[in-house]
């Protein structure tokens, strides 16, 4: 089966001077334990169709993406390339790791195989399947523009509570300094190789990881279908979202 998909917009460094290549890692290694679906979380379909899939194809479909690195869960990487196989051979497999951060390494180190001269690499976890591709596009327009590490943000709804380890509040941050954080996060391809070269131990983002450098991260405006599918609830949700757009 041939899947269409836009051709790769050319998006100039600024001043015209040189073409920009954009490779996205697409970590798809985790279990789902909390999502209890019995198989890779990726592996799981919404409205006939793998997340992982879906991930996949938003990304292409933003214009912007040359290359694509998915990192599979170990024991599923033929199976998983066997899947996407149909999206095109800008699509790579290779095999996670133990943690999320220990997948991006390993996709990372990939990537700069398969596209040496990439500029602009984005992070995006297959389980924000269904992310708008003008998120996508924001991103990597706002790391070309010149912004080192980019990460899409929505404000925080409920009020926050900071806990100690009994469960008693110990604080109430300003709601109005916090943001729910996204994918794709975008980095200029030495700054992620730096960070992750940096890294000890696992992080919950790879922006906290350039953190940890003291280099600044930009924020752009995330979007609620850019939701990470984690449980049973978000699964559903997603699935009523997508069949009230295809029934539109
Ligand atoms: N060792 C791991 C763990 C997670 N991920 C990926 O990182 C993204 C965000 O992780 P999360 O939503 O927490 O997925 P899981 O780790 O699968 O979920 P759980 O913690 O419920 O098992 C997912 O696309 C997941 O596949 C990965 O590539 N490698
Ligand atoms: C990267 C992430 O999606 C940003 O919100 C999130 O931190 C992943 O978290 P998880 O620990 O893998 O659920």
């Amino acid at each position: 089966m041939f899947v269409f998909h836009p051709p790769v917009e050319r998006v100039l460094l600024p001043g015209g001077s040189a073409v920009v290549t954009v490779v996205a890692l697409v970590p798809a290694a985790g279990r789902g334990e909390r999502l209890g679906a019995g198989r890779p979380k990726a592996l799981v379909p919404v409205r006939g169709e793998p997340l992982l899939t879906h991930a996949v194809r938003g990304l292409l479909a933003s214009g912007r993406v040359d290359h694509v690195v998915v990192a599979a869960p170990p024991a599923e990487v033929d199976q998983v390339a066997d899947l996407l196989r149909p999206l095109g051979p800008a699509v790579h497999v290779v095999a996670g790791g133990g943690e999320r951060t220990d997948s991006v390494r390993l996709a990372l180190d990939a990537a700069l195989t398969f596209a040496p001269a990439a500029d602009v690499v984005l992070v995006h976890d297959a389980a924000r399947a269904f992310t708008p591709p003008e998120v996508v596009r924001a991103v990597v327009d706002a790391v070309v523009g010149g912004a080192p590490a980019v990460v899409p943000v929505l404000p925080v709804a409920d009020t926050v509570k900071q806990v100690d380890a009994d469960g008693r509040v110990v604080g109430t941050p300003d709601r109005s300094a916090l943001r729910a954080v996204q994918t794709p996060q975008g980095f200029a391809v030495d700054l992620l190789r730096r960070a992750h070269a940096a890294a000890e131990g696992a992080a919950t983002d790879d922006a906290g990881l350039v953190e940890r450098l003291g280099e600044p991260v930009a924020t752009v405006p995330g979007h609620p279908w850019a939701m990470k599918v984690t449980t049973p609830f978000d699964l559903a949700v997603a699935e009523a979202v997508l069949a009230g757009e295809e029934g539109r």
